[in-house]
C-alpha cells in the first residue's frame, strides 16, 4: 500500500519544458518498493537505462508495473491510441496501480523518460496523465561561431544537456577548425580528432542528439568534378565516424562560390548521390550566403533561385531581418515565400564573437511565440563560453518544444538551477547583471540588472538634484553591491560546476571588483551625510584603486584583437557606479572646498561617423589609449565619409594612427584634427605598408577624423584607429 502524501496540483509541478497536455489524477504517491518491469526489453535501450537507473534497487517479479514501449510494441498495444501521431512524442500515466509509457518512437520514450525524473522528487511520484510532443522539429544548437571552438569536455557536457532538456540537434560547425572550412574542408582529421569526433557522436546518440557535421567550404570551392568528388570523400569519412546528418555552409564568403545556381547543383547531387543512398542519413541542410534580410538582393534572385532548385526535402537556415535578430511572424512568411519551405532558424544568440568581453547570460526572449508552424528548425548559435551558453540554451529548449507556453523568466530561472544546483542564487546573480551585450556593430541589446536599474535611476535624480535621496533605495543599493561581492565569492569557490567557473573566472573577479567599488560608493555618500571628512577620502582613494583594479584585469584577461577584456554590469551598474562617483566628489569638493579629482571610467570620448556601419561601433578607452574596435566587414564610404574621435576635452596626443588596409590611402583619404571641433587640419603622416602614423605636433587635440576626400565612394577595412592619450 502506498503512504499517500498531500496532492499536487498542476502548477505546483514545474516541467521544463511544459508538457502540450498535463492532467493531475490523484494524490501524489510514494515511490512503489518492487516494480516490475513490462516491455523493456523491446522498448528504447536509452529510455529503459534511465529507468532501470531512477528504480534501481527495486525490480522484481511482481510489484508496482511500469509498461514501457514504443508503438507498435505488443506490451503497451492497448494504449498506443494514446499517443499522438507526431515525431517525439509520448503518453505518460502514473496512477496507484502502474507508470505507462508509450512513445510514438523511440525518442518519445526516452524524453517521456527525462519527464519521469523531473516529476520524481524526494521519493515521490505524482499521479498524472501527459501527452506530449515538440513544436519544432530540429531543436538545439549550431556551434557557429568564430575564435576558440568549444573543448571535447565542453561538448561532452553539452550532449548529455540536450538529452536532458529534450533538444535533438547540434551542429558542428565551427568557423576556426581548418578541417571544416577552407582549404583544408577537403582533408580528413587527423587520427587523434576523428578518434575524439566518433566518441562525440556515440554520446550524441545515446541523448538522441542529431550530430550534423557541416562543411564550409565557399571560400574557395571550385565549381568541378574533382572538389565535388572531394566534398563527398569527405562526407564519406564523417560518416565513418558514425555521422548521419550532414551540413553545407555557404555564409560570410565572397567570390565563386556564392553563386546560387552551382549552390544548388552541389546540394542537390550530395542529397540524390550520397544522402538519398545512405538511406539512414537525415535530411540535408544549407546555410545560404544570403543567410539574412538585410543581405537579400531580390533582383539578384539568390533566395528565389535556392527556393526554385534546392531538393525540397533540403532545409534552408535563416538568422532572421538581420545577421543577429529576434524571430518574428512577418519575418518568418517573407523567408517562408522566397525559399518555398520553412525556414530552419539559425538564431545569432548568445553568440559574443563580435562583443567578445562581454557575457550573455540572461533570459531568452524576443522571438514570437506562435511560429512553431514556421519552421523546420531552430538551432542556437552560442558563446565560445560553453557552460555559460547552457542558460540561452536551456532557453531555447522550453521555447522550442512548448512555444506557445514559453515563460522567458521561468526558463532562465529554472537554467541556472539546472547549471548551478547549489549556488544557483549566486549564479542568478551574476546572470541578472551580465546579460546586455554593449554596443556593437549589429545594433543587438539585452535588457540587464532590470530590477535595479529603476532604483539607480531614481537615486541619481534624487542625489543630483541636491534632495535628500530615498533612504530605502540608499540601503536597496548597498545591499545589492554586497550581494555581488558575496555572489562572486561563492561562484569563485562553488564545487557546483567546475568548467563553468574555470571558463567565466575573470568575470566573476570582476564583478566581484565592482560589488566593491559600488558598497564604497555607498559609503561616500554616508561620509557626506555625517560630513566625515577623512573617511570620504579614504573610501575615495579605495574606489580609485578598486577602479584601477578593474582596469587592469580588464587590460589582462581575454585579450584578442576584437574586443578584448572584461566587461560586467555594462549597461547598468558601472555607468551607475562611475556617475555617483563623480557626483560624490562634486558635491564633497563643493561642501569642504576641496579638489579631489572627479574621474569617470567609461569612456567619456565620443565617435562621430556619417558611416552607417560604423557608427555604432564602440570607442575602447584603456589606460592610455582611446581606440575604434576594429571590423572584420568591408567599410563602404561615400564621398565626405568621415570618421572622428571626438575627445572629452583637448588633449596633447602622445600618438595618432589609422589602417584601413589599404596601401593608397592618402591618394583619396586624409587625416585631421581640430583644436576647437571647428577648423581642421591637415595631419602630416608617414605611411608604413597600410598603417598611417601622424607625426605629433604640439597643439592640444580636440579631435581627429578620417576623412574620404576624394569625392568618389571608397571602399576600405577598419583595422586600427587609435590616439594615445
Ligand atoms: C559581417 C558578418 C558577420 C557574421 C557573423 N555571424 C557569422 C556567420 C553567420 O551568422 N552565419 C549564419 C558567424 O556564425 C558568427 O558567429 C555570426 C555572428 O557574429
Amino acid at each position: 500500500g502506498f503512504l499517500f502524501n498531500s496532492a499536487l496540483n498542476a502548477q505546483e509541478i514545474m516541467l521544463q519544458p511544459r508538457p502540450q497536455d498535463m492532467k493531475v489524477i490523484g494524490k501524489s504517491l510514494t515511490l512503489p518498493e518492487h516494480v516490475q518491469l513490462i516491455g523493456a526489453d523491446n522498448a528504447d535501450t536509452d529510455a529503459v537505462n534511465i529507468l532501470k537507473d531512477l528504480f534501481a534497487g527495486r525490480m522484481a517479479k511482481k510489484g508496482f508495473k511500469v509498461i514501457i514501449g514504443e508503438k507498435g510494441d505488443k506490451a503497451v498495444k492497448k494504449y498506443a491510441r494514446l499517443v499522438p501521431q507526431k515525431p517525439e512524442a509520448y503518453y505518460l500515466s502514473i496512477d496507484d496501480k502502474k507508470l505507462v509509457l508509450v512513445g510514438s518512437d523511440e525518442r518519445g520514450t526516452f524524453y517521456g523518460m527525462q519527464t519521469v525524473s523531473q516529476l520524481l522528487k524526494e521519493g515521490n511520484l505524482p499521479q498524472i496523465n501527459i501527452t506530449d510532443y515538440p513544436d519544432v522539429r530540429y531543436r538545439g544548437v549550431v556551434e557557429g561561431f568564430y575564435g576558440k571552438p568549444w573543448s571535447y569536455e565542453d561538448r561532452v557536457s553539452q550532449l548529455k544537456f540536450y538529452g536532458t532538456n529534450k533538444l535533438n540537434t547540434y551542429i558542428y560547425g565551427p568557423k576556426n577548425d581548418p578541417f571544416h572550412s577552407s582549404p583544408n574542408w577537403r582533408k580528413p582529421y587527423p587520427q587523434e580528432e576523428a578518434a575524439r569526433m566518433a566518441e562525440l557522436v556515440k554520446l550524441a546518440k545515446s541523448n538522441k542528439v542529431d550530430f550534423v557535421w557541416a562543411i564550409h567550404p565557399g571560400q574557395d570551392i571550385r565549381w568541378n568534378d574533382e572538389d565535388r568528388e572531394l566534398l563527398l570523400q569527405k562526407f564519406g569519412q564523417m560518416y565513418d565516424l558514425g555521422i548521419r546528418s550532414f551540413a553545407v555552409f555557404f555564409d560570410d564568403i565572397s567570390g565563386e562560390g556564392t553563386d546560387p545556381l552551382k549552390q544548388a547543383e552541389l546540394l542537390n547531387y550530395i542529397d540524390n548521390q550520397f544522402v538519398k543512398v545512405k538511406k539512414d542519413v537525415t535530411p540535408l541542410v544549407m546555410c545560404p550566403t544570403e543567410y539574412n534580410k538585410s543581405w537579400a538582393n531580390l533582383e539578384k534572385g539568390y533566395l528565389r533561385t535556392l527556393g526554385e532548385k534546392l531538393n525540397p526535402s533540403i532545409q534552408i537556415m535563416w538568422t532572421g531581418d538581420r545577421v543577429v535578430a529576434d524571430i518574428h511572424r512577418d519575418g518568418m512568411d517573407w523567408i517562408n515565400t522566397q525559399i518555398k519551405r520553412p525556414a530552419y532558424i539559425w538564431w545569432n544568440f548568445p553568440v559574443t564573437d563580435y562583443v567578445r568581453d562581454h557575457l550573455l547570460m540572461g533570459p531568452v526572449y524576443g522571438n514570437d511565440t506562435d511560429i512553431a508552424q514556421t519552421m523546420s528548425g531552430f538551432v542556437a548559435n552560442p558563446m565560445e563560453h560553453a557552460e555559460a551558453s547552457k542558460v540561452a540554451i536551456y532557453g531555447v529548449a522550453d521555447y522550442t518544444w512548448n512555444m506557445e507556453k514559453y515563460d522567458p523568466n521561468a526558463a532562465w530561472q529554472g537554467s541556472l538551477k539546472a547549471i548551478m544546483p547549489t549556488n544557483y542564487e549566486a549564479l542568478r546573480v551574476f546572470a541578472s547583471h551580465n546579460s546586455d551585450l554593449g554596443v556593437n556593430g549589429h545594433k543587438y541589446r539585452r535588457e540587464e540588472s532590470v530590477i535595479i536599474k529603476p532604483v539607480t535611476e531614481r537615486f541619481l535624480t534624487a542625489f543630483q538634484s541636491e534632495s535628500a535621496y530615498p533612504k530605502d533605495d540608499f540601503t536597496t543599493l548597498e545591499r545589492e553591491f554586497k550581494s555581488i561581492v558575496v555572489a562572486s565569492d561563492i561562484l569563485l569557490r562553488s564545487k557546483d560546476n567546475d568548467l563553468l567557473i574555470k571558463d567565466i573566472n575573470p568575470w566573476i573577479k570582476q564583478f566581484g571588483l565592482l560589488g566593491q567599488t559600488g558598497a564604497a560608493v555607498m559609503d561616500m555618500l554616508r561620509d557626506l551625510e555625517t560630513s566625515d571628512k577623512e573617511s570620504f577620502k579614504l573610501d575615495y582613494s579605495l574606489v580609485k584603486e578598486l577602479k584601477e583594479q578593474m582596469f587592469e584585469l580588464d587590460a589582462t584577461n581575454n585579450i584578442n584583437p576584437w574586443q578584448p577584456g572584461v566587461k560586467v554590469g555594462s549597461l547598468v551598474l558601472v555607468p551607475f557606479v562611475n556617475n555617483l562617483y563623480a557626483q560624490a566628489t562634486e558635491r564633497y569638493n563643493k561642501q569642504f572646498g576641496e579638489n579631489l579629482a572627479v574621474v569617470y571610467d567609461y569612456c567619456p570620448h565620443t565617435l562621430l561617423s556619417n558611416i552607417s556601419q560604423v557608427k555604432s561601433l564602440p570607442l575602447q578607452l584603456k589606460e592610455k589609449t582611446v581606440s575604434l574596435s576594429p571590423s572584420n566587414e568591408v567599410i563602404k564610404a561615400d564621398k565626405d565619409a568621415f570618421i572622428t574621435i571626438q575627445l572629452l576635452k583637448a588633449t596633447k596626443l602622445r600618438s595618432i594612427e589609422f589602417n584601413a588596409g589599404k596601401a593608397n590611402l592618402l591618394q583619396w583619404g586624409e587625416l585631421q584634427f581640430t583644436t576647437d571641433g571647428e577648423n581642421w587640419q591637415a595631419l602630416a603622416c608617414e605611411q608604413d605598408g597600410e598603417l598611417l602614423k601622424a607625426t605629433m605636433g604640439k597643439e592640444s587635440v580636440k579631435a581627429v577624423r578620417f576623412l574620404n576626400k576624394s569625392g568618389v565612394p571608397q571602399e576600405f577595412y577598419l583595422r586600427k584607429f587609435t590616439l594615445g592619450l
